[in-house]
């Protein structure tokens, strides 16, 4: 495959922006070599400006569950510039997508948008915070929150992949109030909630968590996290950026029947463009100012075009619900891959609820960061490779989460499947 296109642009980018890239998580770091720049994508496709089509497995980290320029969310959105594109002032879209979001998940009663999952994430901690009067937050190693201070501690996603899981720039002082658990320890999160409970404001998790890979929560893990929070007036706080909208149409929460007090939302609620929320009970959600006293506020926060591009999505999953189809190609492609790694000899975990999955290049079940970090990174980077060669483009981290999306094909599924077989054989060696 003929990449030198992209190296040409890559090098160009590198002169006047860090690294060449907006987020590391595109840098390709975990597995070496010159990102790919993306001309155009269509449906299940990306298109290089070399050419090159690649079915694709990242869908912008998780919005693009219809796949690239779907119809009816390219035309809401090209009506709705029509009318102008910021007023800073309220529009009725707004109140549109924050009564879908209402609908769709049971614990919300009210809803404010953001920009983007990280300032969502942000404002979630100082409503938790405000709310309870408290200052200390649990969370657990492994699980991303976007670039949020008191967050970035033990951190997945690219802070993972790129060996900063504690980002220099961030002051002691940021992550002070941060208790770092194991994700599903229920051991560890008795004895914290035992010694600090009543100073917890809030505990914030990935339900399933994506940005490690893909981990699952254990029952009883979710059970001692309700029942903790409750006793002690800690509030539960979903982080369900990538999987809102994205395991049930409800979300995680939706698909494990829980209950948390606060939902950060992001990615597919932007239908592929700029939106981030944060959402959950009206007695906690009415804190926020001008309602209540705990500030937050945003230029751009509930832009129209961004709320266009949301309720399009949110209304072509309702109007033609892709999960149960999602899961039975999830199913297929977990089948596939695992039949080939067995046949090639090599060792691998397949992790997947849904559209979301990680395979793994480990020995032993992945449930948490430590179990993550045994993977063996290098082969998964060999394996990204001749994966890229044939024509699928996978997310280029052992440490992230692959998106199957409504625009795949069975067929799709079955030239993944095909394409892995041979990529494992290479990889076995
Ligand atoms: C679970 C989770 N929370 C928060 C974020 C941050 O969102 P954003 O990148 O939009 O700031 C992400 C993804 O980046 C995420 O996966
Ligand atoms: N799991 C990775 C992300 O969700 C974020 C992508 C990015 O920061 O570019």
């Amino acid at each position: 495959m003929n990449r030198t296109k992209s190296a040409a642009a890559h090098a160009r980018a590198q002169k006047v922006i860090p690294g060449g890239v907006n987020s590391p998580a595109r840098a390709f770091g975990g597995v070496g070599g010159i990102p790919i720049t993306i001309a155009r994508g269509r449906g299940a496709y990306l298109t290089d400006i070399d050419g090159n089509d690649y079915l694709d497995f990242i869908g912008s980290w998780g919005p693009m569950i219809l796949g690239h320029a779907h119809p009816a969310v390219l035309e809401a959105v090209i009506a709705a510039t029509h009318d102008g594109s910021s007023f800073g002032a309220p529009s009725e879209p707004e109140t549109e997508l924050a009564e879908l979001v209402v609908e769709a998940i049971p614990s919300v009663e009210m809803v404010r948008f953001v920009s983007s999952g990280t300032e969502a994430a942000m404002s979630a901690v100082r409503l938790a915070r405000g709310f309870t009067g408290r200052d200390l937050i649990v969370k657990f190693a492994g699980c991303y929150h976007g670039h949020v201070d008191s967050l970035l501690v033990s951190a997945g996603s690219s802070a993972l992949t790129l060996g900063v899981p504690n980002s220099p720039g961030v002051p002691k002082g940021c992550t002070a109030d941060t208790l770092v658990l194991r994700y599903n320890d229920v051991v560890g999160l008795r004895e914290v909630f035992a010694a600090k409970g009543d100073a917890i404001a809030g505990v914030m998790l990935e339900p399933v968590v994506g940005n490690m890979g893909l981990v699952l929560p254990s029952p009883e893990f979710r059970a001692e996290l309700r029942r903790l929070t409750r006793h002690h007036g800690a509030l539960l706080v979903y982080d369900e950026v990538m999987t809102g909208f994205r395991l049930a149409y409800g979300g995680a929460q939706e698909l494990l029947g829980d209950d948390p007090d606060v939902t950060v939302l992001g990615k597919i609620i932007g239908g592929g463009f700029p939106v981030g929320a944060y959402a959950g009970r009206a007695d906690v959600m009415k804190k926020i100012m001008p309602a209540g006293p705990v500030f937050q506020a945003g230029t751009l926060s509930g832009n129209p075009v961004a709320m266009a591009a949301g309720i399009a999505t949110l209304k072509q999953l309702t109007a033609d619900p892709p999960y149960s189809r999602l899961d039975r190609m999830g199913q297929q492609l977990e089948a596939g891959l695992r039949a080939a790694a067995a046949d090639a000899g090599v060792p691998v975990q397949l992790n997947r609820v849904g559209s979301m999955w990680t395979l793994f290049f480990a020995a032993t079940p992945v449930t948490d960061f430590d179990t993550a970090k045994t993977a063996d990174a290098k082969r998964f980077a060999r394996f990204f490779w001749a994966m890229m060669d044939r024509g699928v483009y996978l997310p280029c981290s052992q440490f992230e989460a692959a998106f199957l999306s409504a625009a795949m094909t069975d067929a799709d599924v079955a030239r993944t499947i095909q394409a892995a077989r041979a990529a494992l054989a290479e990889v076995a060696a």
